[in-house]
């Protein structure tokens, strides 16, 4: 099956960690070189073929290299629409991109800018000949923000809301717990205000507990990322929240050691016919992990045995929790595959 034809839908995938290491190269060959003398080449920061970055390793790269690279409105921009055109050229029909609202103040640089510039490259991408991308953003709170840092966040959903803005996501690492319980204003004003919620859930033990899991469901998610560590009383909370979707990762979960057992031990393999919830494969980091997202499908094809129309099936059945719109929903039913 030619996985890269097929029509796909991808749901969770963080901008900065979806920049491939030829266009952070050709960033920073760009940059003048007073610059760019201080970092070392991508090339040879993030060598191509290593894509084993654990949860210790995986976070410092975004705050002490990428953002160190991205940080003026030319290199935002550069790497924004080449992650678009990477994401078109593996075939996917539907993205939805989430990023961190980040403030550059040595470029003058605000958050809302931040989000205004990502958004026009977005709307350039698609007024571009031929394009078969729609792209939608999702604006996340990191675990390691203040209350008030997720009220900015909030408010640039807000601000940004029916012009490409449509949900909120909690990332960042799940070792850090600090500031958990505070947001929930936050999440539950979202949903009132008729914004969509996916949230990290479970990807490592530390956040995994019982507590924290019941704390994260109460905020009324309509999707949950990664989906790891759950005791069995958790997961059948989750089964109970009919129509929930659950974005897994395997490349980036195998890779980063989040689960046992290889691809064949993970937990796709338990979820994916359940009939309660909706799975959608999806890459997370592509930039980092190396995986685009025909090769996630090539690789539950291989080692869960899925067959074509099994793989078309379980592309399709993404659009029922994509958070873009019924008009959006009706495009995808016309384009994806049904067998
Ligand atoms: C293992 N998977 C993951 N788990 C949790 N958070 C993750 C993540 N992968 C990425 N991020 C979050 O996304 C940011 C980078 O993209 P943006 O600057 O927001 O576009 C990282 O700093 C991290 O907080």
């Amino acid at each position: 099956m030619d996985f890269i034809s097929l029509p796909k839908i991808e749901l969770h995938a963080h901008l900065s960690g979806s920049i491939s290491r030829q266009t952070l190269h050709e960033i920073w060959s760009q940059k003048p070189s007073s610059s760019s003398s201080s970092l070392p080449d991508p090339l040879v920061e993030m060598p191509p073929g290593k894509h084993d970055y654990d949860l210790q390793t995986f976070f410092p790269l975004f705050t002490s290299y990428i953002y160190t690279l991205i940080s003026d409105l030319p290199s935002l921009r550069h790497s924004t629409l080449s992650v678009l055109r990477d994401f078109q050229s593996d075939g996917v029909v539907y993205l939805e991109l989430r990023t961190t609202p980040r403030a550059i103040p040595s470029a003058n640089i605000t958050k809302h800018l931040y989000v205004q510039t990502i958004l026009g490259c977005i709307a350039e991408f698609e007024a571009g000949e031929g394009c078969t991308l729609r792209t939608k953003l999702i604006l996340s709170v990191d675990r390691r923000n203040t209350l008030a840092q997720a009220e900015e966040v909030l408010e640039l959903c807000r601000q940004f809301k029916g012009r490409g803005v449509v949900g909120i996501d909690l990332c960042g690492d799940p070792a850090v717990v600090d500031n958990l319980r505070s947001f929930t204003p936050v999440f539950r004003q979202a949903r009132k205000e008729g914004l969509k919620v996916t949230l990290h859930f479970a990807e490592a033990e530390v956040s995994g507990t019982e507590e924290e899991l019941d704390l994260l469901l109460g905020w009324g998610p309509e999707r949950l990322g990664h989906v790891i560590h759950l005791g069995e009383g958790v997961k059948q909370k989750v089964r109970e929240r009919r129509g929930v979707g659950l974005e897994l990762c395997l490349s980036c979960n195998v890779h980063a050691g989040m689960v046992r057992g290889g691809f064949e031990g993970h937990h796709f393999g338990e979820w994916w016919k359940v009939e309660e919830v909706v799975v959608v494969l999806s890459t997370d980091d592509v930039g980092v992990f190396g995986s685009p997202l025909s090769n996630e499908y090539a690789l539950v094809a291989k080692h869960f045995g899925l067959g074509r129309r099994e793989i078309c099936n379980l592309a399709r059945k993404g659009i029922d929790v994509i958070f873009g719109g019924e008009e959006e929903k009706e495009r995808l039913r016309k384009i994806m595959w049904t067998k």
